[in-house]
């Protein structure tokens, strides 16, 4: 089944279709109007202005400079006003409303707990306080959530991050990443912080060829351990085309990941915002989605790119002529890659997402769409 042509209608139908995302920064998404309250209630002065669309849009600019260094200085402005329970909550809380709003029906989100202690908060009153937020919007809003806590590839102090979220396994922690500058900070710097987590059987995705070549992804994969890989964009190179631009052959690693079923990320906004990719027409998301790699599509940092995840496939959609059956496939796919168990997967996959997307054909079908 084709998606009609008509942007408004392509873009309600994605809309209303049930999505998951597995790659979202909650310091990356915060609501322009949120960010205004809370740097007024702490009297943080070096916001541009108090207009919710003019801060989006200097938040965007600030982003969208084509390298990951650039792309990341805005998060200065959006951690700094998250330094209180209070105001993690209320991050934490509206990022599951935004994501109802969305059509999201499960999210795995991330964030560092290291930027959020500049007011004295220990890591554990962070945690429990994004968790807090979590769970009433999971309860008001119905959306599932699971959450992956960040150590910064700068730093040294990911084996305590590594820690704690073992330590939060059972009470909504699902996973642990690690996020940062990637050119100068290769992952296997972190060993440690990988091996505990690889002994606790718990779950790992590293942010990896994004501003970095394939050997990133392949350290992640088999040094580090990864289970999942963020973005994987420039995996590319690890794949021969002819001159015509039709793939002729898979590297080693490239295979390895495609006969592994090791799940990728992708962010095609993102990826245009730190220049991981030249334009958009040019992510090779689409060659990996035909040569069936385990790939979906997520945000990465709404706020910075000025997206959403139904944008992000909406998009997908107009550039490379995905049908309502490759949404879903994709959708699924991000399914059978999230960290919670197999079972629960498995419910979302059969309850919620084929159900949701045959309502929608059926829909589709009565209007002659
Ligand atoms: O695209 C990204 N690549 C690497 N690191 C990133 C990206 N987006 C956000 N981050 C960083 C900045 C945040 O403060 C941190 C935790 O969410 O993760
Ligand atoms: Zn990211």
């Amino acid at each position: 089944m084709k998606l009609k042509e008509d942007k408004m209608k392509t873009e309600e139908i994605i809309r209303n279709v049930p999505k998951v995302m597995l790659h979202d920064h909650l310091d990356g998404g915060l609501r322009p109007q949120t960010i205004i309250d809370l740097a007024k209630e702490i009297g943080y002065k070096k916001l541009p202005t108090t207009d919710p669309s003019e801060l989006a849009e200097w938040f965007h600019r600030g982003a969208n400079k084509g390298n990951l260094v650039e792309y990341l200085q805005g998060f200065e402005h959006t951690c700094t006003v998250m330094q209180t329970k209070e105001a993690l909550k209320r991050v934490a809380y509206e990022m599951l409303e935004d994501m109802k709003k969305d059509g999201v029906c499960y999210v795995e989100t991330r964030f560092a707990p290291v930027f959020h202690t500049q007011k004295g908060l220990y890591y554990e009153d962070v945690i429990d306080a994004v968790l807090e937020g979590l769970e009433e919007g999971k309860r008001d809003f119905g959306v599932g959530y699971g959450l992956i806590l960040c150590g910064m590839r700068n730093m040294k102090n990911t084996l305590e991050i590594a820690e704690l979220a073992v330590n939060y396994r059972n009470q909504g922690v699902v996973g642990f990443d690690l996020a940062g500058e990637e050119g100068g900070y290769p992952p296997k710097k972190h060993l440690d912080a990988f091996q505990y987590i690889k002994q606790k059987n718990f779950n790992i995705t590293i942010h990896a060829g994004e501003a970095f070549g394939k050997e990133s992804i392949w350290q992640a994969i088999q040094i580090c351990g990864a289970h999942r890989i963020g973005h994987a964009t420039r995996l590319v190179e690890d794949i021969v085309f002819d001159k015509d631009g039709n793939v002729v052959r898979l590297g080693e690693l490239a295979q390895y990941i495609l006969d592994t079923r090791l799940p990728l990320e992708i962010c095609l906004l993102s990826n245009v915002h730190t220049g991981a990719v030249d334009k958009l027409e040019n992510h090779p998301f689409i060659i990996l989605f035909r040569e069936k790699f385990r790939v979906f599509l997520n945000t990465d940092d709404r706020l910075m790119s000025d997206t959403t995840l139904t944008k992000e496939y909406t998009i997908a959609s107009e550039l490379f002529g995905l049908n309502l059956d490759d949404i879903e496939k994709l959708n699924i796919n991000a399914m059978k890659s999230s960290f919670i168990p197999y079972k629960e997967r498995l419910y979302y996959i059969y309850n919620v997402i084929k159900p949701g997307f045959q309502k929608m054909r059926e829909k589709l079908l009565s209007l002659k769409v």
